[in-house]
């Protein structure tokens, strides 16, 4: 089988010592190969030579009966005397240069990476495939070793070595089938160079319906290969959404929205600081959504499955725990996270903390100052005090499509004109009022408004949630948000009786209740820039 052959997309490896008690090998493997795995990796650490052929002989015998093409952890050896099809490498196992020269050429050889520098010596070296990983953490092999985790980013940025070169990759390290959806979401390169497939262990071998499991992840991965038009972020984005990307379009679906919110009353579930609680949950209630704010990690998958949106704010970090659980059982429900990276450029912790949320969970919307935006874009034009930012880009447009792209989700950049994209697409808005950037949390608020409005969506949007990680148009339901935010604040603003801060977040607070649909398609002031 020659290398364009092979099907990668569920790499089973092989780890006897995991099956349940009272489930043989070869049962286990014929069941996890009906269930729809598409390659198999024989790894035994622990056998001897003459077990190692054994075991190996036995798993080609049965694996060539589905056509499934079997590789050798580590030796060359084993794999010449077993007649298997290849072999997958670690970095300190057989050069790869060395095994091709040992094996037959069409033998089929990939390489484990974790650094960005594997990645470009494997293909240097002409590998057939990688394995990316450790993704997450996982109990299956020691990856306690510093930066042994790569994260999902990680996994992307050594996706983007092989971009170009023909060289097929899959992911291992803790994967299962309720985190699959979000880690082929997530892992991918700027311009949507995606995973070939998945390699796991436990979440099959461990099972005690193998075939069950392998069923589950082969579903998830067909499902999401079948979406072939993801854009750039991820989503997937028809041509009737984008028709829908005009001024007008914008405009009628964010009239439309105003409604819909108060028609569903999404459970808006905030993690969020402790400066906003209070005013995050009226203007939650005064738009027409549910606020609950709820932080412990135990409470976290009960709430996943309630309708609605999440929002996770670090403006005081107090439960990280509960952040990190709370995106990603809502991941699992096809529920909305909106990420507030507060201050996230003010303190290493801050910016720590954030790269370890988005490596845990996919966000379907990013929002934040300029401060905020420029410190996970790695930009240093714009200053920050604090959680206050000091002046703007010179390019706007390209900062939110660039950071869109990076971590395959929607981007606001808030300020005086807000800025919205999904990577492609930018929509500049620029309603608002200079007061609602004088209050506390004026930024935290729109996150709240977009978690309500972006909940909303998912809830109504037609079609089936399969191989989507959220239902719905974010990209849509993020200028909702905006726009009844800033048009609200306008209104309040030019209220009798306003006189600063003090009087205006009682009269915004009002005058989101009070919003219309009308109000909205005759002040929206909507701009917009396709790619
Ligand atoms: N000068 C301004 N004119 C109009 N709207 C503004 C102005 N400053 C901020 N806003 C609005 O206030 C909201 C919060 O943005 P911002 O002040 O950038 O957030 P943060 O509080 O995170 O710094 C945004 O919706 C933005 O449109
Ligand atoms: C072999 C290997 N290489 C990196 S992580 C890993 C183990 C993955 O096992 P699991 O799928 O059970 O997390």
């Amino acid at each position: 089988m020659k290398q364009h052959d092979i099907d990668l997309s569920l790499y089973l490896v092989t780890g006897r010592n995991l099956l349940p008690h009272g489930k043989s090998y070869l049962t286990s493997l014929e069941e996890a190969l009906r269930g729809g795995v598409t390659v198999v990796q024989v790894r035994e650490k622990g056998a001897d030579t003459a077990e190692f052929v054994e075991i190996a002989k036995e798993t080609i015998a049965l694996c060539s009966r589905y056509n499934i093409p079997v590789l050798i952890n580590d030796r060359i050896d084993i794999a010449l005397a077993s007649g298997a099809a290849g072999v997958h490498l670690g970095q300190t196992d057989m050069p790869l240069v060395l095994a091709r020269q040992l094996l037959p050429p069409s033998a089929i050889v990939g390489v484990s990476c974790t650094t960005l520098e594997h990645a470009r010596k494997a293909v240097e070296d002409g590998a057939d495939y990688v394995g990316l990983g450790a993704v997450y953490a996982t109990s299956t092999k020691d990856v306690s070793a510093p930066g042994r985790v790569c994260g999902i980013a990680g996994t992307c940025a050594m996706l983007s070595v092989l971009e170009g070169t023909g060289v097929k990759a899959v992911a291992i390290g803790g994967i299962k089938s309720t985190n699959l959806l979000r880690t082929l979401h997530g892992c991918a390169s700027p311009t949507g160079h995606a995973l070939d497939g998945v390699a796991v262990v436990s979440d099959i071998m461990t099972s005690p319906e193998p075939e069950t499991a392998a069923r589950r992840l082969a579903q998830t991965f067909r499902a999401w290969m079948a979406l072939a038009s993801h854009g750039p972020t991820g989503f997937l984005v028809t041509s009737e959404q984008l028709a829908q990307y005009t001024q007008e379009g914008i405009s009628a679906a964010a009239a439309a929205l105003v409604d819909t919110v108060r028609r569903v009353r999404p459970l808006v579930h905030h993690i969020t600081n402790n400066v906003v609680k209070t005013q995050s949950a009226n203007v939650t209630l005064a738009l027409g959504g549910s606020p609950i704010m709820a932080e412990a990690e135990a409470e976290q998958a009960d709430l996943a499955r309630a309708p609605g949106g999440l929002l996770i704010n670090i403006g005081t970090v107090d439960a990280l725990d509960g952040m990190l659980a709370a995106g990603r059982h809502a991941n699992q429900n096809g529920k909305p996270v909106v990420f507030d990276p507060v201050g996230v450029g003010a303190t290493a912790f801050r910016r720590a903390t954030a790269a370890k949320l988005l490596d845990t969970w996919q966000p379907a919307v990013i929002k934040g100052n300029a401060a905020e935006i420029g410190a996970l874009a790695d930009l240093n034009e714009v200053k920050s005090q604090g959680v206050d930012s000091l002046g703007g880009f010179k390019d706007a447009p390209d900062v939110v499509r660039s950071l869109a792209r990076k971590h395959r989700c929607i981007v606001v950049l808030s300020g005086p004109t807000d800025y919205l994209s999904d990577g492609s697409t930018v929509i500049r808005l620029s309603n608002g009022h200079e007061l609602l950037g004088q209050i506390t949390g004026g930024g935290c608020i729109l996150g709240t408004a977009i978690a309500t409005f972006c909940g909303a969506t998912s809830m109504t949007a037609p079609g089936t949630s399969e191989g989507v990680l959220v239902k719905g148009d974010m990209l849509l339901a993020t200028a909702a948000a905006t726009l009844a935010l800033t048009i609200a604040a306008q209104h309040a603003a030019s209220r009798e009786g306003v006189r600063g801060q003090g009087t205006f977040l009682p009269a915004l607070i009002d005058e989101l209740a009070m919003l219309t649909p009308e109000a909205v398609l005759r002040t929206a002031r909507i701009e917009v820039e396709t790619d």
